[in-house]
């Protein structure tokens, strides 16, 4: 497969896996999921990290999973490129991976001594893909295997950094995050 088609094929396989953060930073708020309780002196994850939004940050990359799903023969012939179809239990596997991944960098940020809304350069770009692609493995390890090739890996991994710091200075532009990472 060419280039081009790698990286259709690679964003249009992680998009279930990119929605979450976005609608969680959008439906955010509420009760912490780690209840204010601290482990040591600082909280487990803070208040950054809520129910409601990996609820609705997961129900989001799951439906959009559902929705790619719908028009991946359509778009395989306008894009030319045969896109992949996402079982349901691939799309939450990502959604959902992808929000444990987050999830997991803050109690990182936490435990290193990071306030809430600290950079963690490097963990911040790529800490949802990791528990994106580590969900998927583990929940739907024959679809993964077939569908994450080995160039999509590495187009994933160099172009969401870039996404992401793009995503987020255009997020805080518009006064939708406090930060622009
Ligand atoms: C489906 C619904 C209801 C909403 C979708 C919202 C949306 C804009 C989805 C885009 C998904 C996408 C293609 C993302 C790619 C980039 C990426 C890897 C994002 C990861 O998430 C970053 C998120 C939170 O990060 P954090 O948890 O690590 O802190 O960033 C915040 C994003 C938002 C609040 C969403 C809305 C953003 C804007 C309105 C900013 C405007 C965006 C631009 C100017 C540039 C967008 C360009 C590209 C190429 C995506
Ligand atoms: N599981 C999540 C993830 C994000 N958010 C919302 O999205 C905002 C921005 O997300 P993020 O940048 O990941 O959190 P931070 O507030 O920066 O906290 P941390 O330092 O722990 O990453 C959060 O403040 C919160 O309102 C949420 O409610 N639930
Ligand atoms: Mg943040």
């Amino acid at each position: 497969m060419e280039l081009v088609g790698v990286v259709l094929t690679a964003l249009w396989a992680m998009l279930p896996a990119y929605v979450p953060n976005n609608v969680a930073v959008l439906a955010g708020g509420g009760k912490p999921i780690d209840g204010g309780r601290n482990l040591g002196e600082r909280r487990v994850l803070g208040d950054g990290k809520t129910w409601r939004g990996t609820a609705v940050g997961t129900a989001a990359g799951t439906a959009v999973a559902v929705g790619l799903t719908a028009v991946a023969p359509t778009m395989s012939d306008i894009l030319g490129t045969p896109l992949p179809e996402f079982p349901l239990v691939a799309g939450f596997a990502l959604a959902f991976g992808a929000m444990l991944g987050d999830i997991a960098a803050s109690f990182l940020k936490r435990r290193t001594g990071r306030q809430r809304g600290a950079a963690f350069p490097g963990l911040d770009q790529l800490d949802f893909v990791v528990g994106a692609l580590a969900c998927v493995w583990v929940l739907a390890p024959a679809w993964t295997e077939v569908t994450f090739t080995a160039p999509m890996l590495v187009v994933v991994l160099v172009l969401t950094p870039l996404l992401h710091i793009v995503t987020n200075v255009g997020a805080y532009w518009v006064g939708l995050k406090d930060e622009p990472w």
